[in-house]
């Protein structure tokens, strides 16, 4: 127990504290008794936090008894009146922050409880200040100094609190004055973090977007502190996020450095969509933030860039994926209109040469390299030919090399999801050169899918090609409620008809980052990438653009995955009610290999792919009932969960050269709800399943299928 000339000390430290700030002598000794009645004369409670419970008792008192408050405010007038208006002036170790007093009042009604305490607070952690009383109004001086009205209680001059130590400060203003700018470039995104607050102070600095460290923070009276946060600055612009947050608010927090702000955001970003590409930057992301807004600002095609790059203009993603698939280079010519399109021919006329530096970035994106139109993006080039010299190119999409979360699909790739009976962690080197076969190929009974050559082996082949083309030889599970058959009921309100059954597919499984092997061990190879020399071309027919190799491929090669955005069911019918019906071509894949092995699939279980938007080359690849040239196989890499999964396309046969690449899309021509569209067949085959195709004068060839 304290001695009672300490307590005695304590009890007065309490009331100057409380006074030395405004509050009546009295009223702080007769809340300061009662409070100790209350804690058991716990002092440490008391003076926590540089008495953040008496103040807020104090808050209390008034909020109970706003008379007493008026009352108070009138006598602090009378009281201050000698010296007619008072500025509380706080300093720290000389040259320091300054928080400015209003007109003398302690506090205003206006002002909230937990801002007053905040405000408090904040001024009794500066030991060392100094109170010196002013003017009531304080006015915008030098630049960075905010204005502040007659009930505002604290001005913060902005301008001296641009480090990062710098404490929060608090402050009450009612007269907004926008600062001046220098910056007349800058960008200035305003990002409400806080949805319930409005009438934000702007306190912008002139200095702030040069430098990325610092910030201004100012808070205005509803509870929000607004932060001016400078992240980027480079040839382009600046750009700063502002804030409000009632948050923040108070002396615990602190503005953490742009270089923290980033990474947090880049992990951020990979928690919400799954998969990043790995040289992701939230720099270079506000980076083209800039070059957006500027080129949305401006309009104009005006240099920004020096290198030139051999592209064709192609039109508008949305207007083009609402047109049709290929359109004559002069029309795209004019869809550009003016100097930035004025490209000129190369020696082999089938490419044009733009200089990129006329282009505005929105635009530069929806163009292909007719010489790759991987962009790099894979191990190999893929050139566009054919149609090319006709003026004719596919329709623009952007091109990815890897799957891509859409938004709700529930993809978790997770090492914990890996267990021992899913990964071969004691393996070294190449799997498939071990006596044994190791844990990966479980999956496929036992054995390696793949010989060491890197071709699918002959007998897993002809299961798979048998569960294609000879379907109802192989067991099949059928849903109780099936997700395609659910969309249709709930997105189109079609009466659901009962599952059609999906038959139950044979996976391969590769090794993948758990596992001892090396990169190139002989069980990866979907994971490698294409490594195949390929084409996109302009079929002769009616089906629009294809793909083909211009190399002969072997049997049971892997040609190339077909990727795309992963999206649910419920997602691919809505994306499919926008633009199906504009759209000449659709490009979705389900992922229903494995819908069996659970009861009822929630929405985000129930996954497909869509190529319509971002794709690979896979999307050019074109269907042929029955007898295509390659087959589509489930392969799982990263997850054993089975809802998302690779579709790789391996060849059935040997192909030659320059001979298109087809697919059985597993396409039901009857059924006009599906979410894989029909179109009218012009495959070829002679199994065609297209009845359409049949009634328009090919009856002889009979259905074999089904
Ligand atoms: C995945 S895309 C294939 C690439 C497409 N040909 C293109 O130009 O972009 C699928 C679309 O191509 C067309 N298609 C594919 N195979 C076809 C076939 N056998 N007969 C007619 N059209 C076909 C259909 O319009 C279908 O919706």
């Amino acid at each position: 127990m304290a001695a009672p000339n300490a307590l005695e000390e304590r009890f007065n430290d309490a009331v100057r504290s409380m006074t030395s700030i405004g509050y009546r002598k009295e009223t702080v000794e007769r809340i300061l008794k009662k409070l100790l009645t209350v804690y058991g004369h716990n002092w440490v409670h008391i003076e926590a936090d540089n008495y953040t419970t008496l103040v807020n008792a104090l808050c209390d008192a008034d909020d109970k008894n706003p008379k007493e408050g008026q009352k108070k405010r009138a006598e602090k007038k009378n009281l201050d009146s000698d010296h007619h208006n008072k500025k509380i002036k706080i300093r720290e170790h000389g040259q320091k922050p300054k928080l400015i007093h209003g007109n003398g009042e302690r506090e205003s009604t206006e002002v909230p409880r937990q801002q007053k305490a905040e405000a408090t607070k904040t001024q009794l952690q500066k030991q060392s200040s100094q109170i010196v009383m002013k003017e009531p109004k304080v006015e915008m001086g030098l630049a960075g100094t905010i204005t502040v009205g007659e009930s505002s209680s604290y001005v913060l001059k902005s301008q001296e609190y641009l480090t990062s130590e710098t404490p929060l400060a608090v402050m009450y203003p009612k007269v907004l004055q926008p600062s001046s700018h220098n910056g007349h470039e800058d960008a200035h995104l305003i990002c409400a973090a806080d949805k319930k607050l409005k009438g934000v102070l702007v306190a912008h600095e002139g200095q702030m977007a040069n430098a990325c460290s610092s910030q201004a923070i100012v808070s205005c009276r509803d509870f929000s502190t607004k932060f001016e946060v400078p992240l980027f600055s480079s040839a382009q612009g600046k750009l700063s996020f502002s804030f409000n947050s009632s948050l923040a608010n108070g002396s615990d927090f602190h503005m953490p450095d742009v270089e923290s702000i980033c990474k947090a955001m880049e992990a951020r970003c990979l928690r919400t969509y799954k998969i990043l590409e790995p040289n992701f930057s939230f720099m270079k992301l506000l980076d083209d933030v800039c070059q957006c807004i500027l080129d949305l600002g401006s309009g104009s095609n005006e240099a920004r860039e020096r290198s030139s790059i051999q592209m064709l203009p192609v039109p508008s993603l949305q207007s083009d994926q609402n047109s049709s698939s290929h359109m004559p280079l002069s029309n795209l010519m004019r869809l550009g209109g003016n100097a930035a399109f004025s490209g000129r021919r190369l020696n082999n006329s089938s490419n044009m040469q733009v200089i990129q530096n006329q282009l505005p970035t929105s635009v530069k994106r929806q163009y292909h390299d007719v010489n790759d139109i991987t962009k790099g993006e894979e191990s190999v080039s893929i050139p566009i030919v054919s149609g090319v010299e006709d003026g004719v190119l596919p329709p623009p999409f952007y091109y990815i090399p890897h799957n891509t979360n859409f938004q709700d699909a529930y993809v978790n790739i997770s090492f914990a999801r890996i267990g021992d009976e899913n990964c071969c962690s004691d393996c070294f080197g190449d799997c498939l050169a071990e006596p044994l076969p190791c844990a990966c190929a479980t999956e496929t009974g036992g054995e390696f899918a793949y010989t060491r050559d890197g071709l699918l082996k002959e007998e897993f082949l002809d299961v798979l090609i048998s569960m294609r083309r000879e379907p109802l030889k192989h067991p099949h599970f059928y849903c109780t409620i099936c997700p395609i058959e659910r969309m249709k009921m709930e997105v189109n309100s079609v009466k659901p008809d009962a599952c059609k059954g999906h038959i139950i597919k044979k996976f391969i499984k590769e090794c993948w980052r758990k596992c001892g092997c090396s990169r190139n061990c002989g069980n990866r190879v979907v994971q490698r990438g294409i490594t195949r020399n390929l084409q996109v071309f302009m079929t002769p027919g009616k089906k629009g653009w294809g793909l083909r190799p211009s190399e002969k491929l072997p049997q049971g090669a892997f040609v190339c995955e077909y990727v795309g955005e992963i999206l649910t069911n419920t997602e691919l019918y809505e994306r499919n009610n926008q633009i199906t019906g504009k759209a000449k071509h659709t490009y979705p894949v389900t992922l229903d290999a494995d819908w069996g092995t659970e009861g009822v699939l929630k929405d985000e279980e129930a996954l497909c792919l869509d190529a319509t938007f971002y794709g690979n080359v896979a999307r050019f690849i074109n269907h042929r009932c029955f007898d295509g040239n390659i087959i589509d196989i489930p392969v799982e890499i990263e997850t054993p969960d089975h809802h998302y999964y690779h579709v790789a396309f391996f060849t059935t046969r040997e192909v030659d050269a320059f001979e298109e690449l087809t697919w059985d899309y597993g396409i039901d021509f009857d059924d006009v709800n599906h979410p894989v569209k029909a179109f009218k067949c012009y495959c070829g085959s002679k199994f065609c399943r297209d009845k359409s195709r049949i009634s328009r004068g090919s009856k002889s060839r009979a259905m074999v299928l089904q």
